[in-house]
């Protein structure tokens, strides 16, 4: 990366941990030009009572009359929200770099409405290109995440600071999504984590990687020592692609059943659950046994039928042939298994609001579960 792009965000890091302890919003802003940092400004909304003191705004401040903006580039280290959107595009600012969006999101159509080009980050080394985060240059995977992780430690305890209703426990909100295979639930969880600017878990991943390494080992599933000989498994298991196949699932389906596997997976699900400024997990007994102080509480499910489609339509984009039949049985079988089984089977928590995707369209099912989401907290407050 360019050495003023890494001192540009630094500066936004720097930025942001200042208003961090002045007992404000941790967001930062840097303006340059060129080689040179014009500006730098943090949120300070709070310290002096001014609700249009945004990070970004507060930096623009600092940096006096420009006669132009055309060869200047604004870094932000949080997704800039409506106002500060408005002001870039009325500044005509040709470049913004975010630090860091997972963790919220905002007006991302606005700004391409108006080509206010946020850049997209492409790893140097993979030339893939990230649509979460917008760290410019030339990165490779791992830098970037280093890099986008400060970031979002710090946008994260943002959450807890400006939503008081995100610090029910002094810890955070927590969201629940419960439901069996293919209901929709991961779909639902991923759009609650934008939305309401949550880290995000897919606990059937770390199963599926226990299940995987157990058959790297060529260990048997179903022999509670083998599979948890298989808890070990490296972190990077987590990135292969395999652990998304169906055959992964059905091997998770069956470690999942022993109890000394679900204790070895519990610390790692729970300090995610509670980490400060909250988390959205979802999986099958994350609202029983994981988080059962989640604040609010989800059971998506759809019909056996509804699931098999959504099943064998991703199967045929991805070119592969299985019959509809094959893929209904499976999917009986793996709801059987945790329906029934002894140790946290899949259940509805009883402070949980079902619902039915069937026949609801994907945007539909999100908006459902949005609505949901705010009714319980509502509840709460
Ligand atoms: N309401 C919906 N309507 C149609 N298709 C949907 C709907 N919700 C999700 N899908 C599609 O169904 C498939 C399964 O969804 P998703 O991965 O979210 O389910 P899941 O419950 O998380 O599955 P898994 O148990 O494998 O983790 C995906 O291809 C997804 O795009
Ligand atoms: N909290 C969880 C998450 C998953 N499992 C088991 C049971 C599932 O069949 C398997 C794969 O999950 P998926 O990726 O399909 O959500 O993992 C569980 O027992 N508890």
């Amino acid at each position: 990366m360019s050495g003023i792009r890494q001192r540009a965000i630094d500066a936004c890091y720097e930025q942001a941990l200042k208003s961090y302890h002045e007992g404000g919003l941790p967001i930062g802003s840097t303006l340059t030009r060129g080689d040179e940092i014009i500006a730098v400004g943090h949120n300070r909304r709070v310290q002096q009572g001014n609700p249009i003191l945004h990070g970004e705004m507060d930096c623009l401040q600092n940096a006096g009359r420009q006669t132009s903006y055309r060869d200047c580039t604004l870094y932000t280290s949080l997704s800039p929200c409506m106002m500060c959107s408005g002001t870039i595009v009325q500044f005509k600012i040709p470049h913004v770099v975010i630090c860091e969006n997972r963790s919220h999101l905002r007006e991302p159509q606005f700004r391409r409405e108006r080509a206010v080009p946020a850049r997209s980050w492409r790893c140097r080394r993979h030339r893939r290109r990230s649509p979460l985060h917008r760290i410019d240059g030339a990165l490779h995977c791992r830098e970037r995440r280093a890099m986008g992780g400060r970031h979002r430690r710090l946008n994260r305890t943002r959450l807890s600071l400006a939503n008081p209703g995100a610090a029910r426990h002094g810890n955070g909100m927590i969201i629940a999504v419960d439901g069996p295979t293919a209901s929709g639930k991961g779909t639902i969880a991923r759009a609650l984590a934008a939305h309401f600017g949550l880290p995000h878990l897919d606990t059937g991943l770390l199963y599926r990687a226990v299940g995987r390494q157990c058959a790297l080992n060529g260990g048997n599933p179903d022999d509670p020592a083998d599979a948890r000989a298989a808890c070990t498994f490296p972190d990077s298991l987590l990135d292969d692609p395999e652990l998304r196949s169906e055959a992964t699932g059905g091997l998770a389906s069956r470690v999942s059943i022993h109890s000394d596997v679900r204790k070895a997976l519990y610390e790692r699900q729970r300090s995610f659950a509670t980490q400060p400024g909250g988390a959205i997990l979802d999986g099958r007994d994350i609202g029983t046994v994981i988080a059962p102080e989640a604040d609010a509480k989800l059971f998506v499910t759809a019909s056996v039928e509804a699931r098999a489609e959504r099943r064998h339509s991703e199967m045929l984009e991805q070119d592969r042939a299985v019959s509809i039949e094959d893929i209904t049985a499976d999917l009986a079988a793996r709801d059987k298994r945790d329906r029934t089984r002894k140790d946290s089977p899949l259940v509805v928590a009883e402070d949980a609001l079902v619902i039915e995707t069937s026949g609801l369209r994907r945007e539909e099912a999100i908006a459902a579960a949005i609505a949901a989401v705010d009714a319980l907290l509502a509840e709460h407050r």
